[in-house]
């Protein structure tokens, strides 16, 4: 739970490599199209996964690079919200980072228990007790579960934004916590960090398995 520098990650510079293979592919494809025979329907199919990919790449830099000087459970949350998303089970999970948020929730449940992706799959299995409400991570360990959030009071684009999402831009409007947020009508996962809510796409879950986990390797 070191300070490291993302700027030297080497997950950044695969990102910065796929978006350079991206580019290249887009170019390459826009000079054929000049040519009648030409069909652009694949090349936009290989830069849709290729766009994925980097997706997936850039949820996996970023929140290595936001969670891992505070917690070193980071591989679990990845596989934890993995799993809840693909089972569209609801779930808010907020890492506290430097700022203690014992005055910004509103305390539910002690647990006092390592984080582990079974412990946090329990916690947000639907019909749990303790499955409303965000858990909270401090360390290693899940301090409680059934915490209430402030909300944010910000009206949010045209869409409506749920109250598990608001809650989750609420608390990092108040503090520099990160917020996990998978939504239990659509499974999708986001991030909201500083007020913003980033979605993200972690659909390669093998790629987490190699991210560097030491210092020296970022
Ligand atoms: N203030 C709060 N603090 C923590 N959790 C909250 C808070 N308000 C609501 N929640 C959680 O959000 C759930 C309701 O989510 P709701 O459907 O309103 O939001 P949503 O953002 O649309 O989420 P989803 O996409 O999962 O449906 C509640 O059951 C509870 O678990």
């Amino acid at each position: 739970m070191d300070n490291k520098n993302c700027d030297f990650s080497p997950m950044k510079q695969q990102l910065i490599q796929g978006l350079q293979d991206l580019i290249a592919h887009l170019q390459s494809n826009l000079s054929k199209l000049g040519g009648e025979e030409y069909c652009l329907l694949n090349c936009l199919e290989d830069a849709k996964n290729q766009l994925a990919d980097i997706e997936a790449m850039a949820a996996s830099f970023y929140l290595n690079c936001y969670l891992s000087s505070f917690t070193d459970t980071y591989e679990d949350l990845s596989t934890s919200i993995q799993h809840l998303s693909k089972k569209r089970h609801g779930a808010l999970i907020v890492v506290e980072r430097s700022h203690s948020l014992d005055s910004v929730i509103q305390k539910g449940t002690p647990m006092e228990a390592v984080v582990t992706p079974k412990l946090l799959e329990a916690i947000f299995y639907p019909g749990n007790p303790l499955h409303d409400g965000a858990v909270l991570i401090r360390g290693n360990v899940v301090v409680s579960a059934s915490n209430v959030l402030p909300l944010t009071k910000r009206k949010i684009g045209k869409e409506k934004v749920g109250t598990r999402h608001r809650a989750a831009l609420g608390v990092t409007e108040l503090s520099d916590a990160l917020a996990l947020v998978v939504s239990e009508e659509t499974g999708k996962i986001s991030f909201a960090l500083e007020g913003n809510l980033y979605p993200i796409n972690m659909s390669d879950p093998a790629s987490f398995e190699t991210q560097p986990k030491t210092v020296d390797t970022l």
